[in-house]
């Protein structure tokens, strides 16, 4: 009889020399692997399903040898790292563990059966005010979130926003996060060179988030800062009621030219108290947009109970906003 190898068991005694049988790392054999939910740049994210517990994951497998090839091993810790460092938000999509084979690594991450925002969106066309404020608390909480622990998401956009079975929001895709250095640790010692590894500059300078999204910061002075992910979310709240993003043009390099030249106008009959609070939060210096405590409290949010409530409540129905 199989000790349960399969299953990945292994048969251990206790202190009392009493027979146990331990759950060991998971492998790809404990997934049968279902669609392909989308592609990375050096991953494919599939849906998947346990085996064992029949409960379905999500599951990113990134190719070992491009990501040594493409030198993007940075990249990779700091997704585990900043995914780490978040688990236990409502808002953000669990990591629950992850393993490796000769080829690959894989993250087994919690599903959202809901799937992308962004696909809601473009089924209803936009969304009413009242379904834009639902979204907009819980990806500002959820930001806040991610702020508190020192992570800058830097590509926040609807398709990163997806949707779980109660049509709540999960935040995913941290592969372009940066980790703000933790300020209760203590900066070790400079680490010896090693070609293998991308500097954080170079990295900096190299990472620019989707086109429309991408803040003015980023594209002036190559540095993202926690502000740069509410430059995002003024974007994402315009697109909710607008239908389309505010910077759009035909190809990136128009676009980026609007971004810094805050070329964009609200179209007739936006709510004036979302124009309001998107003109508090597309402005170009960081330093002037509205913290999240003035979002949290500008009249656009009248009515949310921010907190552990936001996540208890049903979220409201979909209607497009006509
Ligand atoms: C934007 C993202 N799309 C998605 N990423 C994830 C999904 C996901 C699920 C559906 C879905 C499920 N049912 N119906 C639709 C559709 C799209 C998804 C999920 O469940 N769990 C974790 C995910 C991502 C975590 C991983 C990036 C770290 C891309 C295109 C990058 C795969």
């Amino acid at each position: 009889k199989d000790k349960g190898a399969a299953v990945g068991l292994r048969e251990e005694y206790d202190a009392s020399g009493q027979l146990v049988l331990k759950q060991v790392k998971k492998g790809v054999r404990d997934f049968v692997f279902g669609r392909t939910l989308g592609e990375g740049s050096y991953s494919t994210v599939l849906l998947a399903t346990d085996r064992q517990t029949l409960k379905e994951y999500a599951v990113k497998i990134l190719d070992k040898k491009h990501i040594i090839k493409e030198k993007k091993i940075k990249y990779v810790n700091i997704e585990k790292d900043a995914l780490n460092q978040l688990i236990e938000h409502p808002g953000i999509i669990r990591l629950f563990y992850t393993f490796q084979d000769s080829s690959s690594l894989y993250y087994v991450l919690e599903e959202a059966s809901g799937g992308e925002l962004l696909g809601v969106l473009k089924k209803i066309g936009s969304f009413d005010e009242e379904c834009t404020r639902f979204y907009g608390a819980q990806i500002l909480t959820a930001i806040e979130h991610m702020h508190e622990r020192g992570v800058i998401h830097r590509d926040l956009k609807p398709e990163n926003v997806l949707l779980d079975d109660q049509m709540h929001i999960k935040i995913t895709d941290f592969g372009t996060a940066k980790l703000l250095p933790d300020p209760r640790k203590p900066v070790g010692p400079p680490k010896p060179y090693d070609p293998t590894v991308e500097e954080e500059s170079t990295r900096a300078r190299s990472f620019v988030g989707t086109a429309e999204y991408v803040s003015p910061e980023l594209l002036t002075d190559k540095s993202a800062c926690k502000a740069s992910d509410l430059w995002a979310f003024g974007c994402i709240i315009y697109q909710l009621l607008a239908g389309r993003p505010p910077f759009k043009a035909g190809n990136e390099y128009q676009t980026f030219q609007k971004i810094v030249g805050l070329d964009y106008e609200f179209p007739p009959g936006f709510p004036p108290a979302a124009r309001d609070l998107i003109e508090r939060l597309l402005v170009l210096d960081p330093q002037r947009r509205l913290s999240i405590e003035h979002i949290k409290n500008h009249e656009f949010f009248d009515g949310i109970k921010w907190g552990r409530g936001l996540w208890r409540q049903k979220a409201p129905r979909l209607k497009p906003y006509v």
